[in-house]
Order: structure tokens, then C-alpha cells, then sequence
């Protein structure tokens, strides 16, 4: 505990220095609950308090850590135990720094109640411009910490400092949203070797990319399928199969009505049935389409098979098959996805996707089992062997029309590039689509860093990205 209190009073004595230049004199409210969290915030007051800070600690139980709360006093710091939440929220805003310790990886299901509760929401709801920094105890008090579940109110963390390593529910959605920056600190404790959530970095995506070897062609390379696109929505078979040719694949077929359009915006592209190492079905495919619809219902019989991979987005979610193998990639977005568990018997919302999208995709992926890749602010993939990947790399400005038909085609030409490997170990799915999801944010910063981005600006920067990661690795 000692350890995990200095990183944290470090880390807070960092936001006072950001906040006011200066430490001494800083203001620190610790929002203090009843289990070993209060306990690392009352030891970090009272390291803070040691450095001339003013330190009060908000009691949110009938019972505060022992050893903690005589620290904290013995260093001259304060403790108010809270029976009046008007008082508490009027001390905790005249903070520059508020460390919430109210619970830690001891929370129950259900959230903050009571006084606590209480506290936290009108916090929550009162973040000017002039509002004090938190900083959260090894999580934001109240989230699930195994699943991301945020069942009550959570007070938005601006930094949490957690300890020993991260946690599932710090990367998962919703409650990643409320984790700001986050700091692992090292306590030197044994911890599982494969922690539940994986969340990939560059390097990671940069050693899962199809690089060809110096006796490849196109054929080795990959060439990928692209069901997609109509008279009424020609522009996502042009993004799609961009996104395809601009990864870097041996070659880019395509299948539909919309191939002059297709062939004058992309010439690489070739138009009509043949050879195929792993497809992409769906963007911009409407399910009355017939044509289409047949051209797909063909294509997947190929893939059950011949066990071609395949990428299945929009339209094409509602013509998959009962069962898949993992090398299939579902690519719904929160909506599509409670249509998808709706029609296989488990009646959800939108909303409840958004609320437990763990547990959707899961589910998904357990009834279908294909590789389901969730797509959100934090996009979730869930695959064999349970594992999961959370991938936060998209800017906001990425959440725009077209994006998703540019995330199918860059990641069919990354599963036709590597097609032989992704059916042999079923596991591999879920990295590379993983990766997919990485890149595809990358490659959003990398079109207009900072500010707004069209999908087909995201298409063209997938070279430099892809350069760019390879480079780095
Ligand atoms: N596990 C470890 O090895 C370490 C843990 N540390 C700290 O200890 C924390 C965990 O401590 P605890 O196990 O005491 O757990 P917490 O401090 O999270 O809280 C547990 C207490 O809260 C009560 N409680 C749980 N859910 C509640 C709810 N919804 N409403 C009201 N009361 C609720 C429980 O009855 C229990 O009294 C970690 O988060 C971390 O901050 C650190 O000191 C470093 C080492
Ligand atoms: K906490």
C-alpha cells in the first residue's frame, strides 16, 4: 500500500504542479470510502500533506481505513465525515485536485448508492471549466471492473492511477470512456500471465501486417472478393474496395452492379467472378437487393467450404449463415448487432448493446462463432478462445458516414494476406481484425490530425499509415 500511495500522491502532486505551478499550498479533497482504496488515498494525503499541501478527507462511510485515517491526521491533514452531501459537494469544489478513493477492485454490482452516490452525481454534473482535476484510485469508483459496466453514477476521472496492472473495465466500454489518461503502476505483483483485455499497440499491429517476401505475387499476396455497393449506394463498394487496394493486396475483385464506377475511381480493380482468397460482403447492400444477395449467399458457400476468411458488414449481417467458422469477421455496429442477437432469439436494444457491449459480442460470437468485431468509440473484438481486444486509437472526427465500408475493405485485404495463417490458428482472427481496428484510427489521424475526416480522406492515408507503422516497428 505504501508503494501504490507514493505513485499516487506523485501523480497528484504532478496535476497541482500543472494546475497552479506549485505544490505547496495546493488544495486536495480525498473522497475517502470504506475499503483499502480510501486506504491508498488516505496514505497519499498524507505523503501530500508532508509536502505542504492542504489535505481533506471527505469519510463517504461509517468506517475508514484505520491506519490510513491516523496517517493522514498525524500529518496534519483533516477528516470530515460526511452527513451532509450540500457541505461535502461545496468542499469538494473548492479543490484543485480531487482523488477519488471511494472503491477500488472491491466494488459490488450496482454502483455508488446513498450519500456517495449523491456526492459523485452532483460532482459529475458540475465539470466547468474551473472545476478541480480528479484523479481516480486504481479505477473510477463504482465501474465493473471485470466488464466495463457503469450501473450508477461514476465521477469522470481525468487520470487514474492503478495498480499492479491495468484492468478489464479501464479499456472496456462504457467505462472506458470515464478513465482519462491512464498510469499503471508496477507494484511488483504476480499477476496473471494473459490479462482478460488486450488492447494492441503499434508495434503489435505493425508484426500482424501481411508484408510480402521477396518472391511473392499477386496471387500469394491475397486477392480479396468485394460484395458491395448498389445503383443506390455506389460510393461504399468505392470505398470499400479503395480501402482494399490502398492496404497493399495482390489484388481486388468485384462483384455487383456498380463496377464501371468502381473500375473509373479505382483501375486497379477487377470486375467479375474468379479466384478469391478472402472476401468482404456487405457495405452498402441492401437485403431486398436480389442480385446482390445471391452473389453473397455463392460467395458463402465458398467460405463454409472452402474456408475462405471473410469480412461481414451491413447488409450482409442478415444473409450469415447459422454457423460460421472464426475466420469469419462480423463488423456490426451497435444497432446491427441487437438486430443480429433479435433474429437468433435474444431480444436486445441498441441500448443495451451500448450499455453491456462486452457481453453482446460475446454472445454473438457464441452463437454464430465468427469473430465479432463491435464497432464504438472503444471497438470491441471478441473471438476464439475468449479473447478479447479493445481498440481505442479512433478520433470522434472518425465517426462519419463511410468509415465502416473503409474498415471492411482494409480489413479483407489484411485477412486475404494472410488467409492460410488465419484458418490454421483460430485465435489469429481476432488479432488481425484487432489490428484492422488500430490502423483504421490511424490512418484517421493521419488523413487531418486534430480535425475533421472524410472516409475516402482515411482510404488514402492507409499507405503512409502502413509505412509509417512498419517503419516504427
Ligand atoms: N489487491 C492488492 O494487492 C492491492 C490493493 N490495493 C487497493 O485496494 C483496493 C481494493 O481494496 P478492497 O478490497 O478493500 O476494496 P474497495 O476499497 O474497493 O472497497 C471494498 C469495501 O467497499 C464495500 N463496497 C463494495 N461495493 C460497494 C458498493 N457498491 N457500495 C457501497 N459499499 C461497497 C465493501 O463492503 C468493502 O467494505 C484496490 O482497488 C486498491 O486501491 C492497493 O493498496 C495495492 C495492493
Ligand atoms: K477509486
Amino acid at each position: 500500500m505504501e508503494r501504490a500511495a507514493f505513485a499516487l500522491a506523485g501523480a497528484v502532486a504532478r496535476e497541482l504542479r500543472a494546475r497552479r505551478g506549485r505544490v505547496v499550498g495546493g488544495v486536495v479533497v480525498l473522497l475517502v470510502g470504506p475499503g483499502n482504496n480510501g486506504g491508498d488515498a488516505l496514505h497519499a494525503g498524507a505523503v501530500l500533506r508532508r509536502r505542504g499541501v492542504d489535505v481533506l478527507a471527505l469519510a463517504l462511510a461509517d468506517r475508514v481505513h484505520d491506519e490510513g485515517r491516523a496517517a493522514l491526521l498525524a500529518a496534519g491533514g483533516r477528516v470530515l465525515v460526511v452527513d451532509d452531501v450540500d457541505i461535502a459537494v461545496d468542499r469538494a469544489r473548492g479543490a484543485d485536485v480531487l482523488v477519488d478513493g471511494i472503491l477500488g477492485i472491491g466494488a459490488r454490482a450496482g454502483g455508488l448508492t446513498g450519500g456517495a452516490g449523491a456526492l459523485v452525481e452532483r460532482l459529475d454534473a458540475s465539470r466547468d471549466e474551473g472545476a478541480p482535476v480528479v484523479v481516480a484510485v486504481d479505477t473510477p469508483s463504482g465501474i465493473g471492473v471485470d466488464d466495463g459496466s457503469v450501473s450508477g453514477p461514476v465521477l469522470r476521472a481525468d487520470r487514474t492511477v492503478t495498480f499492479g496492472g491495468s484492468k478489464p473495465g479501464l479499456v472496456l466500454p462504457p467505462a472506458a470512456h470515464l478513465t482519462g489518461v491512464l498510469e499503471v503502476v508496477d507494484l511488483g505483483l504476480a499477476l496473471p500471465d494473459e490479462p482478460a483485455v488486450v488492447r494492441l499497440e503499434d508495434r503489435d499491429a505493425a508484426a500482424l501486417w501481411p508484408v510480402p517476401g521477396p518472391d511473392a505475387h499477386k496471387y500469394t499476396r491475397g486477392v480479396v472478393g468485394v460484395v458491395a455497393g448498389a445503383r443506390r449506394y455506389p460510393g461504399a463498394a468505392v470505398l470499400a474496395t479503395s480501402a482494399a487496394v490502398l492496404a497493399g493486396v495482390g489484388m481486388v475483385r468485384y462483384l455487383g452492379d456498380v463496377g464501371d464506377l468502381v473500375v473509373a475511381r479505382r483501375p486497379e480493380v477487377v470486375v467479375g467472378p474468379g479466384r478469391v482468397q478472402a472476401w468482404v460482403f456487405g457495405p452498402g447492400v441492401s437485403p431486398d437487393d436480389a442480385a446482390q444477395r445471391r452473389r453473397i449467399e455463392h460467395a458463402f458457400e465458398g467460405v463454409l467450404h472452402r474456408g475462405e476468411p471473410a469480412v461481414v458488414d451491413a447488409g450482409a449481417l442478415e444473409l450469415l449463415p447459422e454457423h460460421v467458422p472464426t475466420h469469419v469477421v462480423l463488423t456490426p455496429h451497435a444497432g446491427e448487432l441487437a438486430r443480429l442477437l433479435s433474429d437468433r432469439g435474444h431480444r436486445v436494444t441498441r441500448a443495451e448493446v451500448e450499455h453491456h457491449p462486452l457481453r453482446s459480442a460475446r454472445l454473438a460470437h457464441e452463437l454464430t462463432g465468427a469473430t465479432v468485431l463491435l464497432k464504438g468509440h472503444v471497438t470491441l473484438v471478441v473471438g476464439a478462445g475468449g479473447a478479447v481486444y479493445a481498440q481505442a486509437a479512433a478520433p470522434a472526427w472518425l465517426a462519419t458516414a463511410g468509415a465502416g465500408d473503409v474498415l471492411a475493405g482494409l480489413l479483407g485485404a489484411m485477412l486475404a494476406g494472410r488467409a492460410d495463417d488465419v484458418v490454421e490458428d483460430p485465435t489469429l482472427t481476432a488479432a488481425v481484425a484487432a489490428a484492422a481496428a488500430l490502423v483504421h484510427g490511424r490512418a484517421a489521424d493521419v488523413s487531418n490530425p486534430g480535425g475533421p475526416v472524410t472516409a475516402r480522406g482515411v482510404a488514402l492515408a492507409l499507405p503512409e499509415t502502413v509505412r509509417a507503422l512498419l517503419a516504427d516497428a
